[in-house]
């Protein structure tokens, strides 16, 4: 049956009004998204020439477009952007994220982007966050991997509660490091987690069957409840906190990007001034930076570790290019320490970088991104779009188009992103969409590149890793891409 409804997809306008009981749809969906819905979705909109059209129910209002062609995604993000706003079921799937930038909309979504803007570029914000990385590693990483040497480790396990402390310490300041009663971060990742799984139900099932689970308590929506008393215990708490010290002049000047919003915010001057600053706010904004960060580069990291070990003759390139860089540099610390390139090196990373956009080309953290039209249309494709309908764009099958990135376009091939000269190739982010395209495009993407360039060269100079023998990768149903059994990796020391 699995395999008929994937059929059926593809060879009509997919229509579900005939089926009779709707508590069967959601079961239903849920196997065929836990089946890979990514793959599914690449092979669908692949038959359909990147586009089609899919009508749900009539009274399940879940009609929608999925689309993958690059002059869609340039008309819906860019050129007529405001005509495809996030729109009222967005925030509704993830109202745990409240008024934060991603669920905010106009003249509120400009001010948020504005503000942070300049607090993510700033370069004193980039040094503390290396810093701390490295503090971070050498404390907790770089034991836990000691500690299972020639031992099974999931190491997309590690990589999530690894960027979840990293997280927190960047945007409240506290973490495994700062051992004080705001410690349990560990019960608020996994809490993170049930999160995560109900907002993906949410998109597959009608509005109102989640709600009907809400009110009765039943299924992911009773995880969610609970789950979002443990985080909001921990982010009220911090909240508080932060807010009481801002009046001490020392405490001000902290790097954490908490802080870093209410100095900024206390500068600006508009009329909703006084909601930004109740704890309900900044809750939001924190909680909105962390989802940002968290799964976007554990999920990168993960994947990236797995694509190495399964290419030997890309894990030689990145290797011999931390090798060179390191004897180039006279500023690393060459010998001394685990750490060898530093933050002002970086950039001489070129083969990483390169494997770094490889892996989110092939695996985009965030696979796919939807937008609500707010009044009729008509897409470059053809397709004609109502008032009210929901676009769903896949940048998993952006990144794996043949037009787009030639007949090799399935392999990891880093290669392809290095021009002769030796320099990173652009492509244009409405072909290669993995931090979108257009106004609202992803604040931390140099960031991005600086922390994995940082964290991988440390790794992968320190660590080799090894599948375990029979383990099989595969996509979970996720908002963010991950691993539905983990990555089963044997971890042992180089000697280098
Ligand atoms: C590999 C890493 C990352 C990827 C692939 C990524 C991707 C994206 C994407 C696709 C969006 C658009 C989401 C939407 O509109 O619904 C986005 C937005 C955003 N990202 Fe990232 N992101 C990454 C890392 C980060 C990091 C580390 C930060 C910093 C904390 C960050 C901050 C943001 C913010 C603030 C937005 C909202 C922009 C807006 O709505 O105007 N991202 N990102």
């Amino acid at each position: 049956w699995r395999r008929s409804i994937i059929s059926s997809i593809r060879n009509t306008n997919l229509s579900l009004i005939e089926w009779p009981v709707l508590g069967v749809l959601p079961g239903l969906l849920w196997n065929v998204w836990t089946d890979n819905i990514h793959g599914a979705a690449d092979r669908t909109l692949k038959d359909y020439g990147g586009t089609f059209l899919f009508k749900g129910p009539w009274f399940a209002n879940m009609d929608f477009i999925g689309t993958s062609d690059p002059l869609n995604a340039h008309h819906i993000f860019s050129k007529s952007y405001a005509k495809y706003r996030k729109g009222e079921d967005f925030k509704a799937i993830f109202e745990f994220l409240g008024e934060g930038i991603f669920n905010a909309d106009g003249e509120a979504w400009k001010f948020q982007r504005q503000l942070l803007h300049s607090i993510l570029n700033n370069e004193e914000l980039q040094n503390h966050m290396t810093t701390t990385l490295k503090l971070k590693m050498e404390c907790t990483l770089f034991p836990v991997l000691d500690a299972r040497v020639g031992a099974e480790v999931d190491m997309q396990e590690v990589a999530k509660m690894f960027m979840f402390d990293n997280f927190c310490l960047w945007v409240l300041g506290f973490g495994y490091l700062c051992v004080d009663r705001h410690l349990d971060t560990f019960s608020c990742g996994k809490a993170y987690d049930d999160i995560e799984e109900a907002v993906v139900y949410r998109h597959i099932v009608p509005k109102g069957v989640w709600k009907i689970q809400r009110i009765f308590g039943i299924g992911s929506e009773k995880k969610f409840s609970t789950s979002i008393k443990v985080l909001d215990k921990f982010l009220y708490d911090v909240v508080k906190t932060k807010k009481q010290e801002l009046h001490k002049e020392d405490k001000r000047l902290q790097h954490e990007l908490l802080t870093q919003w209410m100095v900024a915010d206390e500068r600006e001057e508009s009329s909703d001034k006084f909601l930004r600053s109740t704890d309900k706010f900044l809750r939001d904004i924190a909680l909105t930076l962390i989802s940002a960060g968290r799964d976007t580069l554990s999920s990168t990291l993960s994947l990236l570790l797995w694509l190495v070990a399964t290419h030997p003759d890309v894990e030689e390139k990145i290797f011999g290019e931390i090798e060179r860089v390191m004897i180039v540099m006279t500023r690393s610390a060459r010998g001394t320490s685990r750490f060898l390139i530093c933050k002002d090196d970086l950039h001489e990373l070129v083969y990483l970088h390169a494997a770094i956009y490889e892996t989110l080309r092939l695996y985009p953290p965030l696979p796919f991104e939807h937008r609500c039209a707010t009044e009729a249309d008509v897409l470059p494709s053809g397709h004609k779009v109502h008032k009210g309908m929901r676009m769903l764009f896949s940048m998993y099958s952006m990144g794996r188009m043949e037009e787009t990135w030639g007949k090799d376009c399935m392999d990891f091939k880093p290669e392809r992103w290095i021009s002769d000269e030796g320099n990173i190739i652009h492509v244009p982010s409405q072909k290669f969409m993995t931090f979108l395209t257009g106004p609202r495009t992803c604040l931390g993407k140099a960031m991005s590149f600086m922390l994995l360039k940082f964290m991988v060269s440390s790794i992968l100079w320190n660590y080799k890793f090894e599948m375990v023998e029979g383990h099989v990768v595969k996509p979970t149903p996720s908002m963010v891409l991950s691993m539905k059994d983990g990555l089963k990796m044997r971890v042992s020391k180089r000697k280098v």
